[in-house]
């Protein structure tokens, strides 16, 4: 599967530590992210992970592009709820086409973790 990481800035530590408590599931899988998150999380867990631009410099947007296009299988996206954001935006567009697409998006931690099992239980290998 093909599956985004994307957290904004207060809760990168949150998804540092839950991929890393899911790092074997996550390592089989190909992995995205958005620019500050994917670097992050490369230096943290050792995973290999494309990264697009920071999000308030498009990456949001490119995940989105990648979406529309049937690259991605699912998003989790650790947001907060409680800063406003420059690319507010940029992240409404994501989340709007991961519903037109059926993409399954986790915007918290409770619903990443079902995420996860979906993720776990599809045995696909490293990008398909
Ligand atoms: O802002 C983001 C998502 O909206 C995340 O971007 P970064 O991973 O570059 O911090």
């Amino acid at each position: 599967m093909k599956i985004a990481l994307i957290a904004h800035d207060k809760k990168k530590e949150a998804l540092i530590a839950f991929v890393k408590e899911n790092v074997d599931t996550f390592k089989k899988h190909g992995l995205y992210a958005t620019g500050t998150t994917g670097k992050k999380l490369m230096e943290e867990t050792g995973l290999s992970i494309h990264r697009f631009k920071s999000g308030p410099l498009g990456g949001d947007q490119e995940i989105g592009a990648l979406v529309a296009k049937g690259g991605i299988d699912a998003i989790i996206f650790f947001r907060d709820p409680l800063t406003a954001q420059p690319h507010e935006p940029d992240v409404s567009a994501l989340l709007r086409l991961s519903d037109v697409y059926d993409v399954p998006l986790a915007t918290n931690e409770g619903t990443a973790s079902a995420v996860m099992h979906y993720i776990s239980i599809n045995e696909s290998g490293v990008g398909e």
